[in-house]
């Protein structure tokens, strides 16, 4: 069994993360980690996420020195289900220590100069280690996710976008010079545990956000090698994304090409499933799984993606790194196969 601890093991993605490494085959909790002042230090996990009363009885830890000296000494791995800044800072260390980081933020996922002081407001100074990472998007970097030391785990938006849009790239079948559209819908605990007036429950209907300045339109960019216009919105159901996106195909693309691309990408990928009939967030949420769907009207084409933000937008996109990473089976821990 290789340990591995959490590091903000109280937050949405954290919770997760800690379910799946307690049921996975070949992982164990090494320690659940807050920051050193947090109000919930010392209490006890499963009194904040209670479904998990009787099952991970273990304290959450402030993560002081004596902590770090512990993580050093004993974990295999840690996972940083923390806010940019704090990956950031905190990364390279455990790496200096030799231990693997799967890194849920987005601290580590786009080289570039400039890209972190305009689309996340500081200025990187690990760029070796941004440069050395690896980009988690399971079902296509498998072999850079197993040689790299630090892997960054997608967005949730990137990964549902990402996952719809690659095959079509990677067939070719995208019209020359043409942006795909990406309109997609994410519940509300994609912004995290910590309360806010924006988030509040009572307060989220539907609305845009983010317009022609999230950072996830230079994440889905850079990883798909093509510009697109990526429009989020908030939605008032607790966890999911849905993402339409809509691209224009090359003259004389035919359906059989279409579905080849999807199939070639996807057969034997369990994870990524091509669903045959509409996704919808209920059909994804609460599991590791990513649905697909198309429909093409002439050259216009509409691909339709769903999954969990906390999960294969996070939290168990991470477990497939480490499956990945360390050779273990693909599903382990995910789904029983
Ligand atoms: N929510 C989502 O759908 C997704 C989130 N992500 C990314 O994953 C990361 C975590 O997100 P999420 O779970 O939503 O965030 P939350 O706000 O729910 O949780 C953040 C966690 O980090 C802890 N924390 C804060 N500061 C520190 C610190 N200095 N040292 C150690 N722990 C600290 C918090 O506890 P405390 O403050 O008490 O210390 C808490 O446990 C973020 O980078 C987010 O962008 C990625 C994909 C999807
Ligand atoms: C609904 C909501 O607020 N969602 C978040 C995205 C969460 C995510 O994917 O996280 P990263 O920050 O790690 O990329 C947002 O739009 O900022």
């Amino acid at each position: 069994m290789l340990k591995a601890a959490i590091i903000g093991a109280s937050g949405y993605t954290g919770a997760e993360l800690a379910g799946l490494i307690h049921g996975h085959p070949h992982l164990e909790l090494a320690g659940l980690y807050v920051s050193e002042g947090s109000q919930d230090a010392h209490k006890p996990f499963a009194s904040l996420h209670p479904r998990w009363r009787g099952v991970i009885d273990l304290p959450l830890l402030p993560l002081d020195d004596e902590a770090l000296s512990r993580i050093h000494t004993e974990a295999d791995l840690v996972l940083l289900a923390t806010a940019h800044e704090v990956s950031h800072d905190l990364a390279p260390g455990f790496l200096a220590k030799g231990l693997p980081v799967f890194d849920l933020s987005g601290a580590f996922r786009v080289p570039g100069e400039g890209f972190y002081d305009k689309f996340y407001g500081f200025a990187h100074q690990h760029t070796d280690w941004l440069a050395n990472a690896a980009y988690g998007l399971a079902e296509w970097n498998q072999d850079a996710i197993r040689a790299a030391s630090l892997i960054a785990v997608p967005g949730c938006y990137p990964t549902a976008s990402l996952s719809a849009l690659k095959p079509l790239e990677q067939a070719g079948l995208i019209a020359d010079g043409n942006r795909p559209i990406i309109s997609a819908v994410s519940g509300v605990s994609g912004a995290g545990r910590k309360a806010s007036m924006a988030n509040s429950f009572c307060e989220v209907s539907l609305k845009p956000y983010g317009v022609f300045n999230h950072r996830h339109q230079p994440e889905i960019s850079h990883h798909l090698g093509t510009q697109v216009v990526f429009q989020p919105h908030l939605g008032n159901f607790i966890r999911g994304i849905l993402a339409t996106v809509y691209v224009q195909l090359k003259d004389d693309v035919t359906d059989e090409q279409i579905a080849a691309a999807y199939h070639q990408a996807y057969d034997g990928q369990r994870i990524v499933r091509l669903a045959g009939q509409w996704p919808q967030i209920n059909d994804v949420a609460g599991t590791p799984f990513c649905d697909l769907h198309w429909s093409r009207d002439g050259n216009q084409l509409i691909v339709v993606s769903a999954i969990d933000n906390l999960l294969k937008g996070a939290a168990s996109q991470a477990i497939q790194c480490i499956n990945i990473h360390q050779g273990f089976s693909p599903l382990a821990g995910l789904v029983k196969e």
